[in-house]
């Protein structure tokens, strides 16, 4: 399915690309123009909706059609939210953003004829170590030498993720947050061998996004999640210990702490599944830490298939 066209591949550096091994001219950050954005869900979407936004033009890829038929549907819709607040007295510039929006982006359930014009992939698939090699592993073989891999992973070790690939220089974390177009902020990771330059490109592309980055060193959960994703878990056996219920807590939270959701509704929206996945991994790494216990709880939920929004059903049911 193509939703706009490939635009024709920009040659995305303007100066010498300098990586190691490389003989360099100049240090300058690359040009991205063309974004490969894997994974359409949630993040996926986001980003690619953010990005084809910004002037460049996306191909988004999944695993299915339908699948990518869904996120481009999402995508019309947060748009359409956007534009009712940007262009509020201009419903026919809204109307033509949108368009333009969707022009500059396309749909492929094959990464492997994208990646020869990409400039930077970025890549938003389940929340697992041994896929995300995988698919690196495989493109790194194809993509063209100045090409920057990134990772979305929201607990993953950047350096190991990279550790499938050769090109370790030109690879770096770019965290976003859910929900993207309105989130602010990204993380920009450098694992130890990520050259200045690929960090450098990584940091003006969040901020061409419109956002504003952050620069993490690569260590669990980075800076937001190391804090957030405990403090989620800590309402989680708060609330199994009989100490509140989950909406007093949520209420707490949000009228006590001045956060926008309450820590199950944020729990929800994030996906339960993406929660376990970094709890588990981080016990699995060290396990006598009691802020990276799991919950009873949550693992029930998850093996039920009940993984917040997205499944219609979490701590909380939606319709
Ligand atoms: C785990 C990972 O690795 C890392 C993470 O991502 S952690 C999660 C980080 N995210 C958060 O903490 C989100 C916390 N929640 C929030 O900030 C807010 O609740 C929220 C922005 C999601 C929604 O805001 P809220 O006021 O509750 O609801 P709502 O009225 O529907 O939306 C507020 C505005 O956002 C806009 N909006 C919300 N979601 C949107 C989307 N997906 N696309 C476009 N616009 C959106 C709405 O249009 C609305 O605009 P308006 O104020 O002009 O009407
Ligand atoms: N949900 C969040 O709040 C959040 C925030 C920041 C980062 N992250 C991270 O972003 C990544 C994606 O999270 P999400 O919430 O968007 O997940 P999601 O389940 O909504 O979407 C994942 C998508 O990846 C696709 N996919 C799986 N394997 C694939 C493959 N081999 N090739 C192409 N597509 C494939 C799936 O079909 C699905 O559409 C995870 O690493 C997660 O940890 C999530």
């Amino acid at each position: 399915m193509s939703v706009g066209h490939i635009s024709t591949p920009t040659m995305a550096f303007c100066t010498r690309h300098v990586v190691r091994g490389f003989s360099s001219s100049a240090l300058r950050p690359a040009v991205i123009k063309h974004v490969m954005i894997i994974g359409g869900g949630q993040m996926g979407a986001g980003i690619a909706q953010v990005a084809a936004s910004t002037g460049h033009s996306v191909t988004l890829v999944d695993t299915s059609e339908e699948i990518l038929n869904k996120s481009v549907k999402g995508i019309e819709g947060s748009l359409k939210r956007v534009v009712k607040k940007k262009f509020a007295d201009k419903p026919e510039a809204g109307a033509e953003f949108i368009h333009k929006v969707l022009q500059s982006l396309s749909t492929s359930t094959h990464a492997e004829s994208v990646i020869q014009s990409s400039d930077l992939v970025v890549e938003a698939i389940v929340e697992n170590l041994k896929v995300k090699q995988e698919i690196f592993g495989r493109l790194d073989k194809l993509a063209p030498q100045h090409t920057i891999f990134a990772s979305n992973t929201s607990s993953l070790p950047i350096a190991d993720i990279a550790s499938s690939t050769s090109r370790l220089d030109r690879f770096g974390g770019l965290h976003f947050f859910n929900p993207v177009p309105m989130m602010k902020l990204v993380e920009v990771i450098a694992t130890p061998a990520t050259s200045q330059e690929t960090f450098d490109s990584l940091l003006n592309f969040s901020k061409v996004l419109g956002k504003t980055p952050v620069s993490c060193k690569d260590t669990p959960g980075f800076i937001v999640n190391r804090l957030l994703v405990p403090y989620m878990l800590e309402a989680v056996r708060l609330y199994e210990r009989g100490h509140g219920s989950k909406e007093d807590i949520d209420i707490a939270m949000k009228l006590g702490a001045g956060y926008p959701m309450g820590p199950f509704e944020l729990s929800d929206y994030v996906g339960l599944d993406t929660i376990k996945f970094i709890i588990d991994g981080w016990c699995e790494k060290d396990p006598g830490n009691p802020l990276f216990k799991s919950s009873e709880m949550l693992n029930k939920l998850v093996s039920e298939g009940k993984l917040g929004r997205k499944s219609g059903e979490g701590f909380y049911k939606y319709k």
